[in-house]
Formats: C-alpha cells, sequence, structure tokens
C-alpha cells in the first residue's frame, strides 16, 4: 500500500509552530521577526508565491516588508533595495523571489543578501555553511522535503537516496542536507546516460527535475519514499515530476503535486525568518539546533 504524505497538514504544524515562538518570543518583550520579500517585475506565478509568503508572514505575526520593482529594474536598482534592507535593523530576512525578468543576474543579486538574513539560504555563503555541517539558513524546500521523509518516519541514515535533478535552488543542497543525515546520495542530471538505474536502488528518492511526468514504475524500488518536487501546470490541473497514479501499490510513501512538497517551502521560510531574528539577536552564539522548531518534528 503507498500511503500519501499529507504537506499541507506538516507545514501547517511548523507554521503553528513558528507563530506560538513568535508570540512568546513577543510575551517576553524580545523583537518581533520581520520578511522583506522584493518581486522584480510581474510573473504571475511569483506574484501568487510572494502574495502567499506575505500571507503566512503575517499569519505567524511576524512584520511583512515587501518591494516591488519593475521588471525593466537593472542590477543597481535591485542591488540598492537589498542594500537599503540589508541595513535595516526591523528586517530579520531577506527574500529574492525567482526567477528574475531579463538579464538580471539572480546569483550576483543573491549573494548581495548578508549571511544572517538570507531568509532563502541560497546565498554562496550559506551554501559554504550548509557544506561544512555550521549553523546557518538552509535552502527551504529541500528542508522541508527532510520534514516530510521525518514526518512519514522515513528512515535517512544508511539509507540509499538517489536525487533527481542538480539545481542551485533544490538539488545540490537537497543532496548536501541527506549526506548530513547520513543517507548515501546520488546525484543524477541531464547528463546521467541510464537515469533508472542510479534511481532503481534508491530507497528514498527526490525529483527535482522541472521535466513533466519523468519519473514512473521503471524508475521507483517497490517500498520506497518518492518526493515529487516539480510544479506544472496542465490542462488536467497542477502535475509534478512524477506519474504518481502510476506508482500507487508500488511506492512506500509518496508526496502529491499539488499539496506535497509546495506547502513546505512556505513553512520552512517562517522557520528561516524566525531563526535569522534569533541569531540577529544574539550574533555571538548561533542557535545550535537544526533549522526547525521543536513544534516542527513529528509528534
Ligand atoms: N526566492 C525563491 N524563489 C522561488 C522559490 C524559493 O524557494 N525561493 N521556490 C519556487 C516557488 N515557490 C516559492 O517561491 C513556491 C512554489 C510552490 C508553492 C506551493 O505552495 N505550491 C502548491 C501549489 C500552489 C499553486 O497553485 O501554484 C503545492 O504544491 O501544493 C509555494 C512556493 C520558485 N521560486
Amino acid at each position: 500500500m503507498t500511503t500519501t504524505i499529507d504537506g499541507r497538514k506538516v507545514a501547517q504544524r511548523i507554521r503553528t509552530g513558528v507563530a506560538e515562538d513568535v508570540a512568546r518570543a513577543a510575551r517576553l518583550g524580545g523583537p518581533v521577526p520581520g520578511l522583506a520579500t522584493i518581486l522584480v517585475g510581474d510573473d504571475p506565478a511569483s506574484t501568487v508565491y510572494v502574495a502567499a509568503k506575505r500571507r503566512a508572514v503575517r499569519e505567524a505575526g511576524m512584520r511583512d516588508f515587501h518591494r516591488s520593482l519593475p521588471a525593466t529594474s537593472t542590477h543597481d536598482q535591485v542591488a540598492a533595495v537589498i542594500d537599503e534592507l540589508a541595513l535595516d535593523p526591523e528586517v530579520s530576512g531577506i527574500l529574492l523571489q525567482l526567477p528574475l525578468p531579463g538579464a538580471l543576474d539572480a546569483a550576483a543579486l543573491i549573494d548581495r543578501i548578508p549571511v544572517g538574513k538570507d531568509a532563502d539560504g541560497l546565498t554562496t555563503a550559506s551554501a559554504g555553511l550548509l557544506t561544512r555541517g555550521r549553523f546557518g539558513l538552509r535552502p527551504c524546500t529541500p528542508s522541508g522535503v527532510i520534514e516530510l521523509l521525518d514526518a512519514a518516519r522515513v528512515p535517512l541514515r544508511g539509507a540509499h537516496a538517489a536525487v533527481v535533478g542538480w539545481g542551485e535552488l533544490v538539488g545540490r543542497p537537497m543532496a548536501q542536507l541527506l549526506l548530513r543525515r547520513g543517507a548515501t546520495v546520488t546525484v543524477a542530471h541531464e547528463h546521467t546516460p541510464d537515469l533508472a538505474a542510479v534511481t532503481r536502488p534508491a530507497d528514498v528518492l527526490v525529483v527535482a527535475t522541472g521535466v513533466l511526468g519523468l519519473i514512473g514504475p521503471e524508475h521507483v524500488k517497490p517500498g520506497a519514499a518518492v518526493i515529487d518536487v516539480g510544479i506544472h501546470r496542465t490542462d488536467r490541473g497542477l502535475r509534478g515530476d512524477v506519474r504518481t497514479a502510476e506508482l500507487d501499490g508500488i511506492a512506500g510513501c509518496i508526496t502529491p503535486v499539488p499539496g506535497g512538497v509546495g506547502p513546505m517551502t512556505i513553512a520552512m521560510l517562517m522557520v528561516n525568518t524566525l531563526q535569522a531574528a534569533r541569531w540577529a539577536a544574539d550574533p555571538g552564539t548561533p542557535p545550535t539546533t537544526p533549522p526547525t522548531t521543536p513544534a516542527a518534528l513529528p509528534a
């Protein structure tokens, strides 16, 4: 039997835990965390995602700072906004919504965000901290995947994990997070000649390719945990990189699209914003706990 992992439920539990922590800190007179979202242009999906992030910020009792910039903005104009937010002590975290329009250099702009305010965990500095196993803010989607695997009680230490896709947003940090949990990790990508040869031995399969329906029964070990990070808008609604219906009775557990990984991205952004505020309040002793709240863990 295949179990569906309910990402909405896990995400809500995490968001409630963050809201409780924010309220508790406020009662004790601590600073209220604040997230600044930056949206450049008017890409419809990005507009929806940023609106959802801002709503989540307010629901968590945090402060919502937002900047909208025209699609014609230059590198220097976007950089100036990031620099201004970087200096603002009320802003705990900064997020530059991706993708950026035109020829803007996303990597260079993201790297202007100070590591302590890197709510998305996407700067080169945050990637370095992750690779070294030091405290830092982790990329939201892959850390959300780890939370889902924990919620489904999927053992990671000693497991063979395959990550399909090597993007900076998901694939690469995902592999690092799984490694840190003691999994043996293989990363497959567009140049991998025989994809099924990599994925079929995997106990844990994380797919983040951006290729609609790439993964089917021929790629999956019976009983494996299958995590689908893809989101595609089709005539039949949202679909992922995995042909989920075909894996019923084969996968041990699987995330749906929608309602799987997607909601976790926003939940983990709330966790990171809270962590950033704590880090700023006591920069000498960065939190030593993993970037999740105790409330985020399964009961
Ligand atoms: N700066 C960033 N940009 C982008 C990120 C990111 O983490 N940081 N990730 C994606 C988009 N994204 C958040 O920005 C995101 C994607 C999907 C969801 C989500 O909740 N999806 C729902 C379906 C919602 C829908 O109808 O589209 C689901 O899967 O159930 C949240 C956030 C790229 N850009």
